[in-house]
């Protein structure tokens, strides 16, 4: 495990910012803590990262229970944005990684290696004060990554990025740990955390009611079936759930929607054998957002979307 915490609390003058985090989040591997605003997922990233102590609670990070005497080994890209406006940006990335240790002349080459590499090479001279607040962001990002971490600590990357460049830092995530990299961001759009992570966290009101797999997330639900048929009364109704209504379609036949509560087989074949007349199937896996809706409940997922200007989030 590149990270393991037990029982995180934290508490800030009377508010229980954190109230029991667990999170584990194996080596190589790209987590996602999910979450609306003031859910408490900067506090634990601070914990984490030995920024702030928890009140009580364990954590261990890449092997080590003092988070300072690895802090050479960690890239950390705050919430709060910030680099000194008149630096150029590969004196930005090697200040970056001049605080991590590594020799300025060295962090100056590295940065501007990894600014050709991602197709910034032509700002490699620029400074900060000159550059769009997507540039500016994406050479902080590269700082972070400059002294070649293993564990990459990411607190809402996306957020001010437009769609190219958050395409292309889920790129950039991904090739981090495909070299074995471990990656931890935390979000509140969950289409990020959809496409990218194995492994989330749900965090609402300080507490995470969801710690795993996105894929056992999803199977919290039942599939969704959408049936499309010719017919609309037969034997083969009886294979629907109970209360499932038709909504009947103009030219003829019928919409059916409904969760997926059996195995798929016998539904097809009481279908098939039901003379349903079939003209379209689906049958899908809940999406992140139904799953976080269930987890988390409705508030927390009202919030996500008040966040994401609506449908964002899905
Ligand atoms: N330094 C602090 N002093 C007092 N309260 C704080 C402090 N830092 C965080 N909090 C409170 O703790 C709670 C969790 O905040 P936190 O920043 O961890 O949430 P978050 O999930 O990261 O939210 P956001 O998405 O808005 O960044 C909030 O109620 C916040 O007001």
């Amino acid at each position: 495990m590149a990270i393991e915490a037990r029982a995180l609390v934290k508490r800030f003058d009377g508010t229980l910012a954190v109230d029991g985090v667990d999170i584990s989040v194996p080596a190589g591997s790209i987590f996602g803590i999910l979450g609306p605003n003031g859910a408490g997922k900067t506090t634990t990233l601070r914990m984490l990262l030995g920024i702030i102590d928890p009140d009580s609670g364990t954590r261990r990070v890449l092997g080590s229970e003092n988070p300072h005497a690895i802090a050479h080994r960690i890239g950390y890209l705050p919430e709060e944005r910030g680099l000194y406006p008149a630096m150029k940006a590969v004196d930005a990335i090697a200040f970056v990684g001049a605080l991590r240790g590594m020799p300025r002349k060295q962090g100056r080459e590295r940065g501007r290696e990894l600014l050709e590499e991602h197709g910034f090479g032509y700002i490699a001279d620029r400074q900060i004060r000159q550059m769009s607040k997507g540039q500016a962001q994406t050479v902080q990002l590269l700082a972070t990554l400059v002294h070649s971490p293993d564990l990459v600590v990411l607190d809402e990357p996306f957020s001010g990025l437009d769609a190219i460049s958050q395409g292309r830092l889920e790129k950039m995530i991904r090739r981090l740990a495909e070299n074995g990299t471990t990656v931890i961001f935390s979000t509140h759009v969950l289409a990020h955390a959809e496409r990218l992570c194995e492994r989330i966290a749900i965090i609402a009101g300080g507490k995470v009611p969801f710690h795993g797999l996105v894929a056992t997330a999803r199977d919290r639900l039942p599939p969704q079936v959408h049936l499309e048929t010719r017919h609309i009364e037969g034997p083969w109704r009886d294979a629907l759930p109970p209360g499932t209504e038709p909504q009947l379609k103009r030219g003829g036949g019928a919409l059916f929607d409904f969760s997926l509560t059996g195995q798929v087989e016998p539904l097809l074949t009481a279908l098939i054998e039901g003379g349903a007349g079939i003209e379209t199937l689906s049958i899908e896996r809940a999406g992140l957002h139904d799953a976080f809706v269930a987890i988390a409940g409705e508030a927390a997922a009202r919030a996500l979307d008040e966040e994401t200007g609506g449908g964002a989030a899905r």
